[in-house]
């Protein structure tokens, strides 16, 4: 008889105390200690841990729209590139995360969704972060969060910085020149959509030889919408799917308020000026 393969034969580090292993460096005692379902309901373990994969997907998407951020107002934006590209790719994760929440039916769900009381995905302050890093700026949606003065400042905090699309056009503004009231806009709102900048987007589609830099930069904005637009779907889906038109638990109308979230248009005049082209 054989011995059993030991990969410790060829210098397997076996022995780890005292030393820092897998389990230590991710921290993994707190992330799997934190499923505790509230009811016997088969499912709820399902929801909950799409719903904590989701929320770590967005933390690394803040991380990267931060930096995009930023590097966007520097001298080289190239390097920003690559992780507007990285947040599309997060998107596209949590796009394909729904098939496997679709697995559970009406049934299922109704099992434990009075345990879930009144909370919501609309409580999220990731997801908002989100949406007020994109543009999507709405005071109102700050008020769930008065109750935690850190992430009512956090995102108070986000409100009064220029969003990604007003980095964009401060860079679209150095080659053309943009009116006042679209640089100086009130921040804590949205992005109102502007003629003088769907012709300066239109100059760098017309000629993405001459503007290479503005014609990638704007593509990967389109291809972040895009991909955030199936989220938005792929949710108001979801959701018909598995509770049909029942008010949210967090109190808006459910697929009425979802379905109006789909009309929004982040990057308005990067979609617009296609028509003409
Ligand atoms: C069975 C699954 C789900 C159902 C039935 C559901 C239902 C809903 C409903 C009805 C709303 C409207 C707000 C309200 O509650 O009144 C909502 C909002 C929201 N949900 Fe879900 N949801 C589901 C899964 C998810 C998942 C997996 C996520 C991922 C994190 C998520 C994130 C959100 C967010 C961020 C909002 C706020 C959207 C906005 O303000 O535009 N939901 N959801
Ligand atoms: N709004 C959902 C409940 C829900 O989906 C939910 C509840 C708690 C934590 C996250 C949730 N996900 C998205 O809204 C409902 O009305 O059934």
């Amino acid at each position: 008889m054989t011995d059993p393969y030991d990969p410790a034969r060829e210098g397997a580090q076996m022995s780890f105390d005292g030393r820092m292993s897998y389990g230590d460096y991710l921290n993994l005692q707190k992330v799997l200690d934190a499923q505790h379902p509230l009811s016997d309901a088969h499912d709820e373990m399902l929801f909950i841990i799409q719903h904590q994969t989701s929320e770590l997907w967005m933390r690394l998407a803040i991380h990267e729209l931060t930096a995009a951020r930023a590097t966007l107002q520097e001298a080289d934006r190239r390097p920003a590139f690559k992780m507007l590209a990285r947040v599309s790719r997060i998107f596209e994760q949590l796009n394909n995360a729904w098939d496997v929440l679709r697995t559970m039916t009406p049934s299922d769900y109704t099992t434990f969704r009075e345990a879930l009381g009144q909370s919501s995905g609309f409580q999220s302050h990731q997801y908002r972060q989100v949406e007020f890093m994109l543009g999507n700026r709405n005071i109102a949606l700050l008020k769930p969060h008065a109750h935690r003065p850190g992430i009512t400042a956090l995102l108070t905090g986000e409100l009064a910085q220029p969003s990604l699309y007003d980095v964009a056009l401060r860079a679209l503004n150095q080659s053309f020149p943009l009116p006042d009231e679209v640089l100086d806009r009130a921040l804590e709102q949205p992005h109102a959509e502007s003629e003088a900048v769907a012709a300066a987007w239109s100059k760098v589609y017309r000629d993405p030889q001459t503007h290479w830099e503005l014609y990638e930069l704007a593509e990967k904005l389109v291809d972040l919408e895009d991909y955030f637009r199936r989220w938005r779907f792929n949710h108001v889906t979801t959701v018909e799917r598995v509770i049909g038109f029942k008010r949210g638990t967090g109190g808006t109308g459910g697929i009425s308020y979802l379905k109006r979230m789909l009309d929004v248009e982040l990057f308005p005049e990067l979609w617009h000026l296609r028509t003409d082209l």
